[in-house]
């Protein structure tokens, strides 16, 4: 895919005798929102740290905008514009809501209060995120779907060119999750960012990604639409399991 904003292409990962990850080429483009699902172990938090320069792979390569970043620090890629959001909340508690996403957007310049310029850009962002009730709030006191939120506001506090979302769902009510999924949507229609969203609600993916690769056991099962993905008995047998109300997940959302 040579249009990717990222790409990675024979990544291989083993942690002593595991082998976390095989030969997994993962590419988006710009505007797209791509789902990563498979079964708990398949090696999608391992994928995610490889790509966000977390982990330096065994084998293959990270492309973003075409560039190499393989050998580049976390640090690097984010001020590249690629962002990332965890399973556990990454906040800083003892600053505000706003004030996480000014130090995002300023850094090591940051000092008490930021710039106005950055106070405003956080403010748009949270206003986005239907946040701006909880500008003053601390991390901390806030329940998990909308820590959750918070955490997808600090990615989003500088316009990223490719957003990669960690269960960002998971522990959400059902109108945050619809509010995620239109912030989300807004922002690979509008602002061209491509998007790489692990979940393990597979009904939240089907809805939100025009495309959805399936890992198991490392290795990349299957590819393609929703409609396809869901079809295909191979990742029905290793993943999705059927009910008479169509496809739910197997694996257990994480509780964390
Ligand atoms: N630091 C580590 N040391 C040893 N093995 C690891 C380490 N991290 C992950 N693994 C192993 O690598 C494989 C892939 O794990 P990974 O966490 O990437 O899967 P996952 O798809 O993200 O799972 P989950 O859905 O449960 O988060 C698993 O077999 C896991 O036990």
């Amino acid at each position: 895919m040579n249009d990717a904003v990222l790409a990675a292409s024979g990544i291989g990962v083993r942690f002593g005798g595991v082998r976390a990850l095989h030969d997994v080429s993962v590419a988006v483009r710009p505007g797209e929102i791509c789902g990563l699902i498979g079964p708990n172990g398949a090696g999608k938090t391992t994928l995610f740290d490889v790509l966000s320069g977390m982990r330096r792979p065994d084998a293959g390569r990270v492309r973003l905008a075409g560039v190499d970043v393989t050998a580049r620090s976390p640090v690097w890629r984010a001020r590249h514009g690629m962002r990332r959001t965890f399973q556990r909340q990454q906040l800083f508690g003892q600053l505000t809501v706003a004030d996480n996403l000014v130090v995002a957007q300023e850094g090591g310049r940051w000092r008490r209060g930021g710039t106005a310029r950055s106070r405003a850009r956080a403010a748009e962002v949270l206003a986005a995120c239907g946040l701006d009730g909880l500008a003053g709030a601390y991390p901390g006191t806030l329940p998990v779907g909308l820590a959750r939120t918070a955490e997808l506001a600090r990615a989003l506090a500088e316009p990223p060119r490719v957003l990669l979302l960690d269960e960002p769902a998971s522990g959400m009510t059902e109108e945050e999750r619809q509010r995620l999924a239109g912030v989300v949507r807004r922002l690979a229609a509008e602002e061209g960012c491509g998007v790489l969203l692990v979940e393990h609600d597979v009904g939240f993916v089907m809805d939100l990604c025009s495309r959805v690769v399936v890992l198991d056991l490392g290795e990349v099962l299957a590819e393609g639409s929703p409609a396809r993905v869901r079809a295909d008995p191979a990742v029905r047998d290793a993943y999705l399991g059927s009910t008479e109300a169509g496809v739910t997940e197997c694996a257990p959302p994480d509780p964390r």
